[in-house]
């Protein structure tokens, strides 16, 4: 076993714990599988800087095997029914409602995101995809089309292999919101995490294959980029679903195209929410501090501009300084805590260099704005005020705790700024007035909108980007049409008339 935790276990991760953990670096055919010749993966606990276990690089041998292993994996599941997989999926949501502590404390150990946190939103949100992805699995078909005495019917069949390559700011939900709708179509999957975060998604696998997965069906192996480029060009994959910076969404984008293959595509945002001055003030807080300091600012569709009108903006900073007074940073695995570090010291030094930037490009800072005093990777929640439209800050995804506040007088001329990005995940309004709250979600460019709320994801709601941001949706209905294609069968009952 070479993916080890180091006997010192950060405090808190009790002894529950040792039987929590990954026993190797990969997850192919329904076991764990070792192979030392792949390049380490350290595994470094944020809130320490600690390495927690090594792990290692999938060789293009254990690729191989895990592609042959899916290939095989795939015709055995699609012969199942719907209500048989689903039946799999939903008895492996309740495995892990059964076991959400123990894979919660995984998560912040992964991620250095506060207990408290993922306790409520990670293997839970994982859990919620299965179950509704089990549930619709029966009900997946395809439809009847009369047409006179001849018919249509379609077939909704699955794609067959698909490769999911996430992120590392949820790596149980991402493994689980891309996992779910594909087996629930009668898929098998290859899921390469994120380097950063290489361990929650194995515990995924091992959870379905205790539920009765047949082997192969999900397999995990681990890698950094390369290790992902060369799962998307391997003509046994027919889809890859990333999450993942819109960078890198374009390469593997342009190279699943030049394959032919689907592509889901959940990449970064750069998020409006604006604030009218008809706004129950406390709630616009409340909404711009969940749309910016949750997972200490490392949310994709977090509303990291946020437009005051200028009114009420006085009011709004003075009540938000004040908010921040209850930001709990410290050990996340203590559940006080309620706000953790950055998930590496890499992402903490671009966040750095993003206030840096801002403070020299002429924002006020209004709070933060360094390191927190800790050890680990902590970077104090973050505002600036009288931030412009040109500002670095205000253009570049941070992905961290730093909030930039705009001043905007009138509807037309905030909504055209809001839209002034290459980006278009998510938006947000607070107002109170009804008429309006609609025709500014109207007027979104996003794929995700929000009124009087912020950051909401249930697995029942598409969820995903527009524009540089992403292709497809994750969760609902929708994503069912993005792990199938349709077959149509057109039958004649009447002799054919040719032409000659
Ligand atoms: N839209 C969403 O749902 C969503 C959700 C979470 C995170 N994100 C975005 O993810 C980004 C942060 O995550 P990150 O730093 O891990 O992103 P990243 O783009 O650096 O890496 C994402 C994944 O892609 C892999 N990868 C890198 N190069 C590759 C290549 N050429 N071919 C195949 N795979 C490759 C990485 O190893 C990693 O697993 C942010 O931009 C954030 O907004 C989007
Ligand atoms: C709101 C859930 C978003 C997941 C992306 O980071």
């Amino acid at each position: 076993m070479n993916c080890v935790y180091l006997s010192k276990h950060p405090s808190g991760a009790t002894k529950a714990m040792q039987n929590a953990q990954p026993t190797a670096s990969h997850f192919i055919n329904g076991a764990y599988v070792e192979d030392t010749d792949g390049a380490p993966i350290e595994c470094i606990y944020p809130a320490t800087g600690k390495v927690i276990a090594t792990l290692h690089e999938a060789t293009p041998a254990i690729v191989d095997q895990a592609l042959s292993a899916a290939k095989a994996g795939q015709k055995i599941w699609a012969a199942m029914t719907g209500t048989e997989r689903g039946r799999i999926l939903r008895r492996a949501a309740d495995i892990i409602r059964d076991r959400n502590r123990e894979l919660s404390v995984l998560e912040t150990l992964d991620t250095g995101k506060p207990l408290q946190e993922t306790l409520v939103a990670d293997a839970t949100s994982g859990a919620d995809a299965l179950e509704y992805f089990g549930g619709l699995a029966g009900s997946i078909t395809g439809e009847h089309i009369q047409l006179g005495q001849d018919w249509v019917y379609t077939i909704r069949e699955p794609l067959g292999v698909c490769v999911g390559i996430g992120a590392w700011n949820y790596p149980t939900q991402i493994a689980c919101w891309k996992g779910a709708p594909a087996l629930a179509c009668g898929n098998s999957m290859v899921f390469k995490p994120s380097e950063t975060t290489p361990l929650c998604a194995l515990k995924i696998a091992e959870i379905l294959h205790e539920a009765g997965l047949p082997a192969g069906v999900y397999n995990v192996v681990q890698g950094r980029g390369a290790v992902g480029a060369s799962l998307v060009i391997d003509p046994r994959v027919s889809k890859v679903s990333l999450t993942g910076s819109v960078p890198t969404g374009r390469k593997v984008y342009a190279a699943a195209a030049e394959r032919m293959k689907h592509v889901t595509m959940e990449l970064g945002g750069k998020s409006p929410l604006i604030i009218f001055e008809d706004a129950d003030i406390d709630n616009a807080v409340s909404g711009a501090i969940l749309g910016n300091f949750y997972s200490s600012g490392q949310v994709c569709s977090n509303g990291t501009r946020v437009f005051v009108q200028k009114d009420i903006k006085k009011a709004f900073l003075k009540r938000l300084k004040e908010r921040l007074e209850g930001a709990v940073m410290g050990d996340p695995l203590d559940e006080a805590t309620n706000f953790g570090p950055m998930v590496s010291a890499d992402q903490m030094n671009i966040v750095l260099g993003y206030i840096n930037k801002g403070t020299e490009e002429g924002a006020t800072l209004v709070a933060g704005g360094k390191m927190a005093d800790l050890d680990g990777f902590f970077v104090e929640p973050t505002v600036f005020a009288d931030v412009t439209d040109g500002m670095t800050i205000a253009r570049e995804e941070i992905f961290g705790p730093v909030m930039a506040v705009f001043d905007f007088e009138t509807e037309e001329e905030v909504m055209a700024r809001a839209n002034d990005t290459e980006f278009g995940l998510a938006a947000g309004v607070f107002t109170n007035d009804l008429t309006r709250a609609h025709r500014v979600v109207a007027g979104f460019e996003a794929g995700t909108c929000y009124i009087n709320t912020y950051n909401l994801a249930p697995v029942e709601a598409p969820f995903g980007g527009s524009k540089a941001s992403g292709v497809g949706r994750e969760n609902s209905k929708e994503a069912i049409n993005h792990y199938s294609e349709v077959k149509t069968v057109y039958v004649a009952m009447t002799p054919v008339e040719s032409q000659f």
